[in-house]
């Protein structure tokens, strides 16, 4: 279960919803992760729970060097930053980010020891003209020529039309591509890892419509953006089942 603050908070509000998210009844079952702005990745590691993981929302596919704004999973790990998001649809899309850069990302983070975030997910006119499944093979395709340990990567169906729009996917649309994620990790990369391999979904969930997502057999957890700013993150992390 994981809380993507994106570019938002500061300092002070920030502290309120660590505090609030200490205090929290949890589940013991669910692995809770928090990826606050990289500014504050140090503040948060250093006050929250030391059950709950971090995770920063971007690293560099280099250890380190002229690479001016950017940080290393190196430098993450320096700092106990456990977990990076990698290939979030606002970097592919804001950012130009490529299936390929991503890849490599992904690929520099794994060997460094970084746990991995992996988003993928389609836009509207791609969901409309019938293209979702190339669109995941592809971000799929891209990151498996990279990587063949896939014990540190969880992946994020994100698809992009349900990002900050309130326009959630229902648990039958998730599901069907959760489904596909697996049965594409099976038959290209392992039985195992197919089974393994935690697929979480994100894009508009909230404390009313989780428990129906979360019912579904291939929905792992969640990847939570607006509502992650705020107490309700609690209920969220409770509806796993
Ligand atoms: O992008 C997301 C999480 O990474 C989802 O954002 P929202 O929950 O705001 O739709």
């Amino acid at each position: 279960m994981a809380r993507n603050f994106k570019m938002n908070g500061t300092k002070l509000p920030l502290q309120t919803l660590i505090n609030n998210l200490n205090a929290g009844q949890l589940k013991s079952n669910v692995e809770v992760v928090i990826a606050p702005p990289a500014i504050y990745l140090d503040q948060v590691r250093q006050s929250v729970r030391k059950d709950i993981g971090v995770s920063a929302q971007n690293a560099f596919n280099a250890t380190s060097g002229a690479y001016t704004g950017e940080i290393s999973p190196e430098q993450l790990k320096d700092i106990g930053i456990d977990w990076v998001i990698l290939g979030h649809s606002e970097r592919r899309e804001i950012f130009k980010e490529s299936d390929e850069f991503i890849a490599s990302k992904v690929a520099h983070a794994l060997k460094v020891g970084v746990k991995v975030i992996a988003c993928i997910g389609e836009k509207l006119e791609e969901r409309e003209s019938g293209k979702t499944f190339d669109v995941i093979t592809r971000q799929l395709a891209a990151i498996a020529k990279e990587i063949s340990d896939w014990s540190n990567v969880v992946i994020a169906y994100e698809p992009v039309w349900a990002i900050g729009t309130g326009k959630v996917a229902t648990p039958e649309q998730a599901q069907e591509v959760h489904a596909y994620i697996r049965k594409w990790l099976k038959e290209n990369v392992s039985e195992q890892v197919a089974e393994n391999t935690r697929i979480i979904y994100g894009g508009s969930v909230n404390g009313a419509n989780c428990a129906g997502l979360a019912k579904q057999p291939d929905i792992d957890g969640f990847l939570v953006g607006g509502a992650s700013l705020k107490p309700e993150f609690v209920t969220i992390v409770n509806s796993h089942v």
